[in-house]
């Protein structure tokens, strides 16, 4: 019987793909960001908005669930349970051949996990994350998407039919990998594979909310501007401290970081998020929400609307005063058809939620 350790190929020198072993201090300081343009859009599979891993084939080493994290990944070093060290994402255990000849795994050996998306959409590009994940990360990944009505499970999953969203792509360690995606379909649903096994510390699945308009007709008034009922942030002034898709997300925000919050302006302007709403609709109610905003607050806040990719734009609200920390309950008198929204923000600061509840027309 040959020594396959004898007659494997030697060691590939550390490459690209690879990241060097944790070299102590800073975990992230040889991390590898990406700058995809997909990453503006919202992650359709984020947990906030409902977002889950229903299964996955093996999970032995950490739990499919940190996957959809909203947070970055930490790393403790060090630190081991009775399973091994501890990691802040999915990780399977290491595959094996079957026999002693071939004690490596086979080319198309993998373990899978099954996603459904928070709010289904148009996928523009999906971000695997492994940060931390050096000599353990996959060596490829594939995903494959598929559109089902419902609350399927697992089992209604297995018999779907699949296609294919991103083809079978090397993977860096310690990195964040960015895959665009050029297929327009409507998904509620993903299959990640990844070859022949390893650790994923985070999946972002970048895109176009496309929520089920049936639903959105039975619930008659709700709120336009909500990401998780197709609202998306087009455009904004002021990315600075955070994220201005914050403003349309679910629920309060429990701290200052869960709002839009501009940097301090030093010169005369103002701030703005512009919206596409859910679809062409009227606006009866508006919520401004400065929750945890204390000492940079927005000082005004004013609405205008427009009708039509090429519309004008009109008054909804005008500049209202608003106070720190306080929920804005302000009705509008006139409704008119609107396809977006403009928030203008004077002169700065932060707002934690926009709620423009009304209806379809
Ligand atoms: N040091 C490790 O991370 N080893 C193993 N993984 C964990 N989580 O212990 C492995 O084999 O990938």
């Amino acid at each position: 019987m040959p020594n396959p350790a004898r007659t494997a190929p030697a060691e590939p020198a550390v490459d690209d793909l690879a990241a060097a072993p944790y070299p102590g201090g800073d975990p992230y300081a040889d991390y590898r960001p990406a700058d995809f343009a997909f990453t503006a859009l919202p992650d359709l599979a984020d947990r906030r908005l409902g977002g889950a891993v229903l299964a996955a084939g093996d999970e032995f080493f950490a739990d499919r669930e940190n996957l959809l994290k909203p947070d970055p990944a930490e790393f403790r070093p060090h630190t081991f349970t009775a399973k091994g060290q501890l990691m802040d994402g999915w990780e399977t255990r290491r595959r094996r051949g079957r026999t002693t000849g071939a004690p490596h795994p086979g080319p198309d050996d993998h373990d899978w996990a099954l996603i459904r998306l928070g709010v289904p959409g148009t996928v523009r590009g999906v971000l695997v994350d492994t940060a931390h994940f050096r000599g353990n990360h996959p060596l490829a990944v594939s995903v494959e998407a598929t559109e089902l009505p419902g609350t399927p499970g697992p089992e209604d999953l297995d018999a779907a039919d699949w296609h294919p969203l991103v083809p079978r792509s090397p993977v860096r360690g310690h990195a964040a990998n960015g895959y665009p995606v050029t297929d327009p379909r409507r998904v509620t649903h993903l299959r990640i594979r990844q070859y022949p096994d390893g650790g994923i510390a985070r999946l972002r699945v970048h895109g176009e909310p496309r929520p089920d308009r049936a639903w959105l007709t039975a619930l008659g008034t709700f709120d336009l501007a909500a990401l998780a009922h197709g609202g998306t942030v087009e455009d904004a002034s002021d990315r600075f401290f955070s994220s201005p898709v914050n403003l349309i997300m679910p629920g309060t925000s429990r701290v200052m970081g869960e709002g839009w919050e501009t940097r301090r302006r030093r010169d005369r302007g103002a701030d703005w998020v512009r919206l596409r709403l859910a679809g062409r609709g009227l606006i009866r109610a508006v919520e401004i929400d400065t929750a945890n905003y204390l000492g940079n607050a927005a000082g005004w806040a004013g609405l205008q609307g427009r009708d039509g990719e090429d519309g004008a734009w009109f008054d909804l609200l005008p500049l209202t005063r608003l106070q720190p920390d306080t929920l804005h309950r302000l009705p509008l008198d006139r409704p008119r058809p609107a396809t977006h929204v403009r928030l203008d923000v004077l002169p700065d600061g932060g707002i934690a939620r926009l709620r423009l509840h009304g209806s379809l027309l």
